[in-house]
């Protein structure tokens, strides 16, 4: 019998270390499968890089704004990234309407972070995305977004994160973009998504 709402839609968590190609790759899955899947846009305390814009890439909040929202309980998870001192974190707000209406919902979150949704949303698709460490590298410095510096320490991470790609129901290398793009498709198709 049709029913006037929707299945709802499911959250996928996409992680992986930094450097490996996550914005890439979602920016690509999302040309291809928008707007039966959309992408989470999470907020943060750090600083926009040049061309960031507000609302798009992330949204921008002061350390007060993020920690009166934090306290007023708007966010799914949030975590300091990087021991920096910068935040980041999902708004429920950024989940839940989406998933009512039945889109899909991708979030590109750091292992913890990936955790802590996960008791929320215990059936959310897990991917992560991996990569050898030289070519991690490689990638970190042909960004050149990074100082050398940085660049040390989420290398650092990355190796941690590298061990809990395990706990992710599927693990996808990212060779080659349009290769990893398809693998991920084909993994939301067999999860049920109708795009
Ligand atoms: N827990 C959590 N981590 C996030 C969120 N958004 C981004 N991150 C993580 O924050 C880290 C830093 O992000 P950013 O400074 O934008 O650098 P990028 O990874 O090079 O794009 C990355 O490891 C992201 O996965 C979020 O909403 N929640
Ligand atoms: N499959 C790939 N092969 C080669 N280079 C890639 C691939 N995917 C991404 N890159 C490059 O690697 C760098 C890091 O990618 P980015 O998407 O910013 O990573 P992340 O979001 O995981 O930090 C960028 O310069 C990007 O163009």
């Amino acid at each position: 019998m049709p029913s006037e709402s929707p299945s709802p839609g499911q959250l996928v968590i996409i992680s992986g270390p930094s450097g490996v190609g996550k914005s890439t790759v979602v920016a690509a899955v999302l040309d291809r499968l928008q707007p039966a899947v959309r992408l989470s846009i999470s907020a943060t305390t750090r600083a926009p890089r040049p061309g960031e814009v507000d609302g798009q890439h992330y949204h921008f909040l002061t350390a007060e704004e993020f920690a009166a929202r934090r306290a007023a309980g708007e966010f799914l998870e949030c975590m300091e990234v990087f021991g920096r001192g910068h935040w980041y974190g999902t708004l429920l707000d950024e989940v839940r309407p989406s998933l009512a209406r039945g889109q899909w919902v991708i979030l590109e979150i750091d292992v913890d972070g990936a955790r802590k949704a996960l008791e929320q949303f215990p059936q959310a698709v897990t991917i992560f995305i991996t990569v050898d460490d030289q070519e991690l590298e490689r990638r970190l410095r042909a960004r050149r977004t990074d100082s050398d510096e940085d660049i040390r320490r989420r290398l650092q991470v990355a190796r941690r994160e590298m061990a809990q790609a395990s706990n992710y129901r599927y693990q996808v290398v990212n060779d080659e973009v349009d290769h990893t793009v398809d693998q991920i498709a084909q993994i939301l198709a067999q999860e049920g998504l109708d795009a």
